[in-house]
């Protein structure tokens, strides 16, 4: 296969998690990660011969401790971003339900925060339309 952007692009499982009272979970990327310093919502690298929801709950589980119900994640939207460096294919999905209680495992900081406060926070260029979707998601 020719060594194209298409076929470098990275599929990425995204988690938008939302808790009781409708706040959502944002973590700081490390500064020498890709896009370091600023905020994401949590997930990672679907890994050959995983399915993206299943990449999801792996990741989730590792950098949170939490456990998510597959079957209750909805697809929220897919972007695909091409920063200068890479490509990425961001498949988002909204995650109601899970267990435990999210921790930074991977010594990220994490906060909840409202929908509508996401617009304070600095994301990655690629995040902007998954921030438009949650807060018009919020005003219907
Ligand atoms: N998890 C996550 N990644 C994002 C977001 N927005 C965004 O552009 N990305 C990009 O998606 C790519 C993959 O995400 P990642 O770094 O979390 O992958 P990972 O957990 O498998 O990390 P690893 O490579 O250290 O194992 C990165 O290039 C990152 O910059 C986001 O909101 N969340
Ligand atoms: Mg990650």
């Amino acid at each position: 296969m020719p060594n194209t952007a298409a076929n470098k692009r990275v599929h990425v499982a995204v988690g938008v998690i939302v808790n009781s009272l409708g706040d959502i979970l944002i973590a700081r990327r490390a500064s020498d990660a890709h896009q370091g310093g600023l905020w994401e919502f949590p997930g990672g690298k679907v890994e050959v011969g995983e399915g993206v929801r299943e990449a999801l709950a792996r990741e989730l589980n590792e950098e949170l401790g939490i456990l998510i119900e597959l079957d209750s994640c909805r697809s929220l939207i897919e972007i695909s971003h091409d920063y200068s460096d890479k490509v990425v294919l961001l498949d988002v999905w909204r995650v109601t339900q899970f267990r435990g209680e999210p921790e930074g495992r991977e010594g990220q900081p994490l906060r909840w925060v409202s929908p509508q406060s996401l617009s304070d926070y600095a994301f990655p260029a690629a995040n902007t339309a998954i921030v438009d979707a949650i807060q018009s998601a919020e005003t219907v």
